[in-house]
């Protein structure tokens, strides 16, 4: 699935700015004149403006699901998601999750962004359900920093096969 993504509005995140009607219809004679946005800028949170996107945009996205948590679920994909429980979250992550691998299997890198944002869209609100922070995760990230996985794997304690496992 790969609906909405890259310029949605991330209305809580984002840094207050005057919205749609304050900065599109306003009026050349202002006493403070600013900057008119254009129609993409107005689409985009406050810090794209400044700097190319970036992984920043995770913990936004993250506050944004969080700040859904038992609203109006006809209002919020989020808040809908939310309130159908652990196990609808779940599954609706794996599915993104295939469509994923789908389109790197295929070779699609152009929809392959797109399904990536939605795993990680997804994964989000698996967090926000479970009670994660995304600092607890790149925390995680920062402790395995320099352990290559073949070391660590090899590190890991030798299972030996009983008869009566096998
Ligand atoms: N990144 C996303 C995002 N990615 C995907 N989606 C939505 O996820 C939905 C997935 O659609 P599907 O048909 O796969 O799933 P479904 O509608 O639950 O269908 P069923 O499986 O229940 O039949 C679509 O409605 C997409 O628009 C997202 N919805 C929201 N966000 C972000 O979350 C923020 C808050 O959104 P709301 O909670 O909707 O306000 C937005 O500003 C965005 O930044």
């Amino acid at each position: 699935m790969t609906k909405k993504v890259a310029t949605k509005p991330m209305e809580k995140a984002a840094p207050k700015q005057s919205g749609k009607n304050g900065t599109k219809g306003q009026s050349k004679k202002a006493a403070a004149p600013k900057k008119a946005l254009t129609e993409k800028e107005i689409m985009l949170p406050q810090t794209s403006l400044d700097s190319p996107a970036n992984s920043a945009v995770l913990n936004r996205l993250f506050d944004v699901v969080k700040s859904r948590k038992g609203t109006d679920p006809s209002v919020s994909h989020s808040a809908r998601l939310l309130s159908r429980g652990t196990y609808k979250i779940a599954q609706k992550f794996g599915e993104e999750a295939v469509e994923c691998l789908i389109e790197a299997v295929a070779g699609r890198k152009d929809l392959l962004i797109g399904e990536s944002a939605d795993v990680l869209y997804h994964l989000i609100v698996l967090w926000v359900d479970a009670g994660i922070q995304p600092s607890d995760v790149w925390a995680e990230l920062e402790r395995r920093e320099g352990t290559s996985g073949i070391a660590e794997k090899a590190s890991r304690p030798k299972q030996t096969l009983t008869k009566k496992d096998k």
